[in-house]
């Protein structure tokens, strides 16, 4: 397993994470057990800084809190200066009750309701990031009503189809997200914007996937971007626009196969590239603003669980089933993740055995890692599946009426709770019976 941040093997043969022992850890908290590499995430962070620092360019960088969206997260985003994008009322919620600025939130989302513009707008969000004419025209009557005006970036779809599964790929012409620059749709975009009330249109923004290996993709859409932006200012007067948005989309390293560039690398071409277009079409240069989510959180993850029964078999396959699954980590029955693990209390020893990992939940299709070379398992001992930081606890679920597992940050030999692990009456806080099949049900 590919050791991320923190993560060594001590003298003992012990995975240790952040200064702590994971079977220690998996001991005190329970698992399953979502452990966060808290010094990881900053690292991350303070490297994107660094990136665009070099670049000399006015830069904005907003954590995409979809990757794992807590209080604790949102507020060490705070701390370490970023700004936020959320993409509903729950995530634009979490972060005001962290105390995040609300002038460096970014609310994005296809479908944003009434309702959560008007949250947003009464808050003081600082930037929506608008996607559709419906949108346009609701964000500008509703912040007209408060006498507001709203400062907005347009999604755009710059066409750039990249090399990542289908569910995650958002750039190309068919997307359900953005006004699409080769159809007209952009355009018209600007224009209704310049002519709303309520509104000011300060960026453009586009996102072209997630997961994304190399840098061609961001370059195409920098250069088409930035012709659109040269071309509203130019051509359709869009005279307060200063801010191209990027989106995210870098890619991690889950396994041993997987080649991710530094972030570094991606800003380095992200900025060059600015630059050359721009300094090209003879303009000054905008703001640069990126949205990382997966690059930020995803490798300092991993997810502890406990070893319980195993079905060997012969000829066919041995499966090892942990006490989560599906339910902590949807992402390989979704998107046919690949992910690695070792045995945390024997982590010292040769891998000798070809095993799959199997989740506990009721259906053939959860299972956590096919065909991982491990020692020879036994029930107890406590498995690391390493890089699961992103889109992991954000898309848990409580199938099969399990119950969310808790969540710590560790580091320099500490660690916090950041999120309690749910109990099974909050899986029953909101059921109801209702009072007519009481009455009597027991008695027929
Ligand atoms: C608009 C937007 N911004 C940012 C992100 C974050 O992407 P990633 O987690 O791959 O960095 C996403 C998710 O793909 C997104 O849809
Ligand atoms: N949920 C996806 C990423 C979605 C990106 C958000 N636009 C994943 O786990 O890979």
């Amino acid at each position: 397993m590919y050791l991320h941040g923190t993560s060594r093997v001590n003298e003992a043969g012990q995975l240790v994470i952040g200064g702590t022992e994971a079977a220690e850890l998996a001991k005190r908290f329970g698992t399953p057990l979502y452990v966060y590499d808290e010094a990881l995430i900053r690292q991350t962070i303070r490297a994107y800084k660094a990136a665009f620092e070099k670049s000399g360019l006015r830069y904005d960088i907003a954590y995409a809190s979809k990757a794992f969206c807590t209080m604790a997260m949102c507020r060490l985003v705070a701390d370490e200066g970023l700004s936020i994008d959320v993409v509903s009322g729950g995530e634009m919620y979490t972060a005001l009750k962290a105390n995040f600025p609300p002038e460096r939130i970014h609310f994005h989302g296809n479908n944003k309701t009434p309702d959560e513009i008007e949250q947003a707008l009464e808050a003081g969000i600082g930037l929506f990031v608008v996607d559709s004419f419906h949108e346009l025209q609701l964000l500008g009557a509703l912040a007209t009503e408060k006498g507001l005006v709203a400062d907005i970036e347009l999604r755009l779809s710059p066409g750039v189809e990249v090399h990542t599964h289908e569910y995650i790929s958002t750039g190309q012409e068919d997307s359900k997200f953005g006004f699409s620059i080769a159809k007209g749709t952009a355009r018209q975009a600007v224009e209704q914007a310049l002519q709303t009330k309520g509104v000011r249109l300060v960026g453009i923004h586009c996102h072209i996937g997630s997961q994304i290996f190399e840098t061609e993709g961001f370059k195409t859409a920098v250069a088409r971007m930035a012709e659109f932006y040269v071309m509203s200012q130019r051509e359709l007067g869009a005279a307060d626009l200063s801010i191209l948005n990027v989106g995210g989309g870098f890619g991690i390293r889950y396994t041993a196969e997987d080649d991710p560039l530094e972030p570094v690398a991606y800003i380095d071409a992200i900025t060059e590239a600015v630059k050359a277009e721009f300094t090209r079409l003879g303009t000054e240069y905008p703001e640069v603003a990126i949205e990382p989510g997966r690059s930020i959180v995803g490798p300092a993850g991993t997810t502890l669980y406990t070893i319980g029964s195993t079905k060997d078999i012969p000829g066919v396959r041995k499966y090892v089933s942990v006490d989560g699954g599906m339910a902590d980590n949807p992402r390989p029955a979704l998107y046919q993740a690949v992910y690695e693990a070792m045995i945390a209390n024997r982590a010292d020893e040769e891998p000798t055995e070809l095993v799959s990992i199997a989740g506990k939940a009721c259906e053939s299709g959860d299972m956590l890692i096919w065909d991982v070379k491990l020692p020879t398992v036994q029930a107890g001992d406590i498995l690391a599946v390493s890089c699961t930081g992103a889109y992991n606890y954000s898309m848990a679920s409580n199938y099969n009426r399990m119950v969310r597992p808790a969540v710590v940050f560790v580091q320099e030999g500490e660690a916090d709770v950041v999120v309690k692990r749910e109990t099974k009456d909050d899986l029953i806080k909101g059921d109801v019976i209702p009072a007519r099949f009481l009455d009597g049900v027991y008695s027929k």
